[in-house]
């Protein structure tokens, strides 16, 4: 495939759908929102609820979105619908078992008949589900079922993922292992929208756009959203918009007041440790 994902987004508004005179007066659902969005960058969309994560997400893959005015740019020039992985997974699924879905994707996007079969349980053997091909949807658990989400935009080539809060119904151990399908799609080349309100699945490097009340709040690194203005309590991104740091950022936190400043800032725990025995050694030397 000759395209790539990146997508351009200046000016977008959506104002809501006007039902009542209620929702007539309403604020925009997004407001002025301009992203650039780069060929194989990671970026994680963080916000509270009914920040519009989920219509930005819509905007992005090109669905169509009521009330949207602006420009969308996509360097995909089929212009066809990128898919999404929600979460709630069956809301979206047409097959019977995980290979009759990822067919079905296929066939729904015009693959060719004698590499259907193949593509299919290739993507789905990428993931780990390369024993549950026949088993019926409904015996998956949750996070398989997400994995064969996943194995579809695999096998249809997908240059962008977006994945709205893939996560919010899996139990930590399911969670890990589709946040890390994720990463390793990534890792070979896609575009990856991770939507989440999770801040332990932020990893190093990570682009992270936060939204607050329909606008973009931040865009920056996942050091600079915990970066504490001259250490200040409650003077990070993070705070300020509301998040609770996870355990690794609170204690570097703590460390920080007590005069000792970790570089790398932690993000996740292994950070967190490799920082604080290089630390120990430089006590010692
Ligand atoms: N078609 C619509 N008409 C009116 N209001 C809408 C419409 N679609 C979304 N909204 C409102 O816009 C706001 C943003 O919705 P959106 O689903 O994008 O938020 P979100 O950040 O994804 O939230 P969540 O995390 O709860 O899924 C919400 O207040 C929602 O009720």
């Amino acid at each position: 495939m000759d395209f790539t994902s990146e997508v351009e987004l200046s000016a977008i508004t959506v104002k809501p759908i006007a039902f009542t005179e209620q929702q007539q007066r309403q604020e925009p659902i997004l407001k002025q929102v301009h992203l650039h969005i780069g060929s194989g960058e990671w970026i994680t969309l963080l916000g509270r609820n009914g920040s519009g994560k989920s219509t930005l997400a819509k905007v992005i893959a090109g669905a169509t979105v009521e009330g949207l005015s602006g420009d969308v740019l996509r360097s995909d020039p089929s212009g066809r619908l990128v898919p999404i992985v929600m979460q709630q997974p069956e809301a979206a699924m047409v097959g019977s078992t995980p290979w009759e879905d990822v067919v079905l994707m296929l066939e729904q996007n015009e693959a060719e008949e004698e590499r259907i079969a193949g593509l299919a349980e290739e993507a789905l053997s990428l993931v780990g589900l390369g024993e549950r091909l026949h088993q019926p949807i409904g015996t998956l658990s949750g996070g398989q079922k997400q994995l064969v989400a996943i194995a579809g935009c695999i096998a249809v080539y997908s240059p962008l993922l977006v994945l709205d809060e893939a996560t919010s119904m899996l139990d930590p151990e399911a969670s890990a292992l589709v946040l890390e399908q994720a990463r390793e799609i990534h890792a070979k080349g896609t575009t990856v929208i991770w939507i989440t309100q999770k801040l332990n699945e932020l990893n190093e490097g990570d682009r992270i756009v936060a939204m607050q009340d329909g606008r973009i709040a931040f865009d920056g690194t996942s050091t600079s959203w915990y970066e504490r203005v001259n250490g200040h309590e409650g003077a990070s991104v993070c705070e300020r918009l509301g998040f609770d740091a996870p355990y690794t950022v609170q204690i570097a936190w703590e460390l920080e007041k007590l005069g000792l400043t970790l570089d790398p800032f932690p993000i996740v725990p292994s950070m967190l440790a490799k920082a604080v025995s290089g630390y120990g050694s430089r006590l010692d030397a």
